[in-house]
């Protein structure tokens, strides 16, 4: 029976398998990912990550060419590929350099499927610029198991998809049941990550603007963490907020806390990473 080397990791508790691969020779079914992340059957984790060399897979063509010698490839625990994982960006910036397979002392480039990303490290552990964003123009309806009624939500492409909806208190968001997936109307051709926010009261402190969130992760169901959730998430309470919103921000998720800035038309998100066991395992 064929086994899989891998490492554990997680960036606030949004945790991967991850594995080299640098041939790019286990391009694993969905089926393959879905058993490695099943938490009772499998190692269980939100996602994988595979470490391939970006020349020797299609996918990282441009990225090869552009120089970024390692290409992200991120799947869901559903086995379903993704654009863009910000806090997988962390962990894999977090196995290269502890593995010796890169350094980022110079700035990390990685290829993924959402383009090219650079990661530097940061007072947090490391930052990743994830390029530039998108506001939808039209709203979304929210509906969630233990909200009464359908929230508007605001569409925000940070490389993957997200829907953001603002809830008014606390009591809201922890009385949420995520374990049922949001229905989003009009429902999105690919699907939506959905994050529920409650901006802090006052929004903002010493200049930087604070938010709590929950998320449902496509693909996944609810995490602990989202990267890229939490980037949306920052962008959609600063949309909403209006011109005197700040361009720093920390959002708290429920395991733990991350940083977002807006510079330059760009999105950047900070945070730690860590690997936290290796082990082997039979492919199915
Ligand atoms: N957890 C990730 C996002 C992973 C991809 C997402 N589930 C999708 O399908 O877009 C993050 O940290 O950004």
């Amino acid at each position: 029976m064929e086994t899989l080397p891998f490492t554990k990791g997680h960036g606030t508790g949004n945790d991967f398998v991850v594995f080299a691969d640098p041939d790019g020779e286990l391009d694993l079914s969905d089926a393959q990912v879905a058993a490695l992340c099943d938490r009772h059957f499998g190692v269980g984790a939100d996602g994988l990550l595979r470490v391939v060399r970006s020349a020797a897979i299609d996918e990282g063509r441009e990225a090869a060419a552009s120089g970024a010698e390692w290409f992200m490839d991120y799947r869901n625990a559903d086995g379903s590929k993704a654009e863009m994982c910000g806090n997988g960006t962390r962990v894999f910036a977090r196995y290269l350099t502890d593995t010796g397979l890169a350094s980022i002392e110079a700035g990390l480039r990685i290829g993924t499927r959402a383009g090219v990303k650079t990661l530097t490290r940061s007072d947090r552990g490391f930052e990743v610029d994830l390029g530039v964003f998108a506001v939808e123009p039209d709203e979304t309806l929210v509906r969630a198991k233990g909200l009464p009624v359908a929230r508007p939500g605001v569409g925000i492409d940070v490389g993957n998809p997200h829907v953001v909806v603002a809830l008014s208190s606390e009591t809201e968001l922890d009385g949420l049941d995520l374990a049922y997936q949001p229905v989003l109307e009009p429902a999105p051709r690919h699907g939506a990550n959905v994050e529920f926010v409650v901006p802090a009261d006052p929004l903002v402190r010493d200049g930087v603007g604070a938010i709590r969130l929950r998320v449902f992760e496509r693909g996944v169901g609810e995490t602990l963490s989202c990267g890229t959730g939490v980037a949306a998430a920052a962008l959609a309470v600063r949309h909403w907020a209006g011109p005197a919103a700040p361009d720093v921000w920390g959002v708290d998720t429920p395991g733990g806390t991350l940083g977002v800035r807006v510079a330059d038309g760009h999105v950047f998100l900070s945070g730690p990473a860590s690997l936290v066991f290796t082990g082997e395992v039979a492919l199915a």
